[in-house]
């Protein structure tokens, strides 16, 4: 029987949908019913598992699953010896220290002989021991943020985005110790070449698929005295397209840009004359 790649995604949480999502951008077919837990793609080589995000790791590891979705701060903290196959960019989140709003914090060091509530108990273990703080853990799994007002915790550490919930339970962050975003995750042989060429096939397609994301292509009108200023703005991926206009002394300019520069190039573009600037997602890149 062809062999298949098992992938194993969180069945429901923070990273459940846009997991499934970026592998739906792949031209991977799937999902037949939320509650069917694991399931075969119907055009790929892909088998997924719907499980707990915390069971992912060691299911790689046993060979239960090649391949996993989690946060990075879950495999950190579990530190199983697997791969990071590429990093995903969603899920962004920091864990943090967070005290009452009442007491005073100096750094690290006002940790010491606190009783600190967390999921992490490692990762935080691990940069306390390199500040040489001591401190003991209240290890709990879930609404950390409860443990410092029913008076089991003098403090916490844990996964902060918008720093709602840190607010709205009376802690105040005061200090980020580790950053975190949704990883792909692997073992570091796949066991069989051909699970390995299914894994190569699929990287490249989420690699395509990340790299579209992360950049616009943009199209605009410039006065063309500008083509040399706006080149050494927008590189493209060789160099930017420029055709003529029918209107003498102006062209067409069609580039990529990355998201994370896209305001800046747009306002150097505007202060160069450019005009009708028409900026439109990319679905799939290579390069
Ligand atoms: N507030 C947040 N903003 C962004 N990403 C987050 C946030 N909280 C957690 N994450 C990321 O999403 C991952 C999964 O979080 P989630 O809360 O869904 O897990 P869980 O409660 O452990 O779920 P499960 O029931 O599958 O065990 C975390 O490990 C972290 O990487
Ligand atoms: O800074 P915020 O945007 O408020 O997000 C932080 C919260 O998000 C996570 O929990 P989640 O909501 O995923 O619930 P969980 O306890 O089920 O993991 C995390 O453990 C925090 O409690
Ligand atoms: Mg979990």
């Amino acid at each position: 029987m062809a062999q298949v790649l098992r992938i194993a995604i969180q069945k429901s949480g923070r990273l459940s949908e846009k997991s499934l999502e970026i592998i739906k951008k792949c031209g991977i077919k799937f999902g037949s019913d939320e509650r069917v837990l694991k399931e075969q793609a119907s055009n790929f080589p892909l088998e997924f598992l719907y499980v707990r995000d915390d069971d992912i790791p060691a299911y790689i590891r046993d060979g239960v699953a090649d391949i996993g979705i989690v946060g990075r701060n879950e495999y950190d903290e579990q530190a199983i010896d697997l791969q990071v196959l590429t990093d995903l960019g969603f899920a962004k989140c920091r864990l943090s220290i967070a005290v009452p709003q009442d007491m005073h914090y100096t750094g690290l060091i006002s940790l010491e002989g606190k009783r600190i509530a967390t999921s992490y108990p490692n990762i935080l273990g691990g940069i306390l021991k390199e500040q040489g703080v001591k401190a003991s853990f209240v290890q709990v799994s879930g609404s950390v943020e409860v443990t410092p007002a029913v008076g089991i915790a003098d403090a916490i550490c844990d996964l902060v985005s918008t720093g709602a919930t840190l607010a709205m339970n009376g802690l105040k962050e005061v200090q980020a110790i580790y950053t975190s975003t949704a990883v792909m995750i692997g073992r570091k042989q796949m066991g069989s070449s051909e699970k390995e060429a299914i894994l190569q096939r699929l990287m490249l397609r989420i690699d395509a698929v990340m790299r579209a994301a992360s950049f616009k292509y943009v199209i605009f009108n410039l006065p063309e005295e500008h083509l040399d200023q706006v080149a050494r703005i927008v590189g493209g991926m060789k160099s930017p397209t420029v055709t003529r206009l029918m209107e003498a002394g102006w062209v067409s300019v069609q580039t990529v840009v990355a998201e994370d520069t896209f305001w800046d190039v747009f306002e150097q573009l505007k202060a160069l004359g450019a005009q009708g600037i028409l900026v439109t997602p990319i679905e799939k890149m290579t390069e």
